[in-house]
């Protein structure tokens, strides 16, 4: 079996029994039942990825920043030059950009993944360098990539996150670096959902109402030249080959192999949201192991976290990437579980019920 399809037999559902123990045991804990709103929802999910209550803590956590260039830059989608994305990794790399400050603000490990940088890059100790090609084509011309890119894009991904997990890390992030990669979420989230490219594309980085517009006709051009959307049977790789990008693909990959491997992922923003479509019609199953760290203000994120059934843990209006709204979202997911860990029980901590006779 090629690596893609023993990592996607790997996935099973999340354990029923688990997650039955950890609604008793939330039940027994000193608060009102449900007082911790979808913080409990999150905490019975990561017992039924464990298959056992109280799942261990998700800590250490590693952001992985999968960074790649985009043909349809040639078609004015974004203001800003391709170069940004090499020289944004070199700022990742010396530790400068959002994602390191957030990172370091909740304890998170900063990796980062050349995927598809067009530029090369110099060999730095947080830098792994596993290019599959120097970006993708241009989609609105042909497909983005082809099939063996794909799939050897999706390939780093898994192996990214077996190599996080075997050094000893318990919660995944995603992060994405690629000038011109919200075009592309866009068509991604247009094509597996089914929903118009007026209502999933967004603004990016901050382009006006004339590019916008423009934007908006990119996808709907590169779409109908795809003839996507492809309706149930359509192979999600083809697809991904035909309007993602080569992150995109990564990580898609990287949320498969956190799936097979039990470990829970913590999804960013618009780029993460349309990666994970393509991981979930590769394998329904390997949504379980998602979190939607937050909902950014590109209106496909919602509808690509919506579509996915997921429920965004905050809403702070973030537009950048990186992985820093995922990585702001960590505490929240750690304290879920450090409560299923620490808090009392009534019983152990001679509390009254709220149906106790009173004296
Ligand atoms: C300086 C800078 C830092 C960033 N960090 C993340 N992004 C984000 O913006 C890009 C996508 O937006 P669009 O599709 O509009 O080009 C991605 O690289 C994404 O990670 C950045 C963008 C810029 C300019
Ligand atoms: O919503 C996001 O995740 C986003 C928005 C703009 C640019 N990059 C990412």
């Amino acid at each position: 079996m090629n690596p893609i399809d023993e990592t996607i037999a790997a996935i099973a559902p999340l354990d029923e029994a688990a997650m039955r123990d950890a609604r008793d045991h939330q039940a027994r804990l000193t608060k009102p039942p449900g007082s911790l709103g979808v913080l409990e929802e999150v905490s019975i999910r990561l017992a039924g990825l464990a298959g056992h209550c109280p799942p261990p803590p998700p800590e250490p956590a590693a952001v992985a920043v999968f960074a790649a260039d985009h043909g349809v830059h040639a078609q004015g989608v974004t203001p800003w030059p391709r170069e940004v994305t090499a020289q944004m990794v070199a700022n990742f790399l010396a530790g400068g950009a959002v994602v390191n400050a957030f990172a370091a603000q909740v304890g998170a490990t900063v990796s980062v993944v050349d995927v598809g940088v067009a530029a090369d890059l110099e060999p730095a100790p947080a830098l792994l360098r596993r290019k599959i090609a120097p970006g993708t084509a241009d989609m609105t011309v042909g497909p983005a990539m082809t099939m063996d890119e794909v799939r050897g894009a999706v390939g780093v991904g898994i192996d990214v996150a077996r190599g996080l997990v075997s050094d000893g890390y318990r919660c995944l992030i995603t992060g994405d670096m690629g000038i011109a990669n919200t075009t592309a979420s866009a068509a991604l989230i247009a094509a597996f959902t089914g929903l118009p490219p007026d209502r999933v594309t967004g603004r990016g980085t901050g382009v006006d109402d004339a590019v916008h517009a423009h934007k908006v006709e990119i996808v709907r051009t590169a779409l109908a030249r795809h003839g996507l959307p492809a309706g149930e049977g359509a192979d999600p790789l083809e697809v991904l080959a035909a309007v993602g990008g080569l992150e995109h693909a990564a990580l898609a990959g990287f949320v498969l192999g956190a799936a097979a491997l039990r470990v829970p992922v913590v999804l960013d923003g618009v780029i993460a949201g349309a990666a994970a479509l393509a991981a979930a019609a590769l394998c329904p199953d390997a949504v379980g192991a998602c979190v939607a760290g937050h909902r950014s203000a590109e209106p496909g994120h919602g509808a690509a976290i919506t579509s996915l059934g997921l429920r965004p843990l905050v809403d702070l209006e973030l537009r950048l990437g990186e992985g820093t709204g995922a990585l702001l979202a960590l505490p929240l997911v750690q304290g879920a579980v450090r409560v299923l860990h620490e808090v009392a029980t009534f019983d152990s901590a001679g509390v009254s019920g709220k149906d106790a006779e009173r004296p």
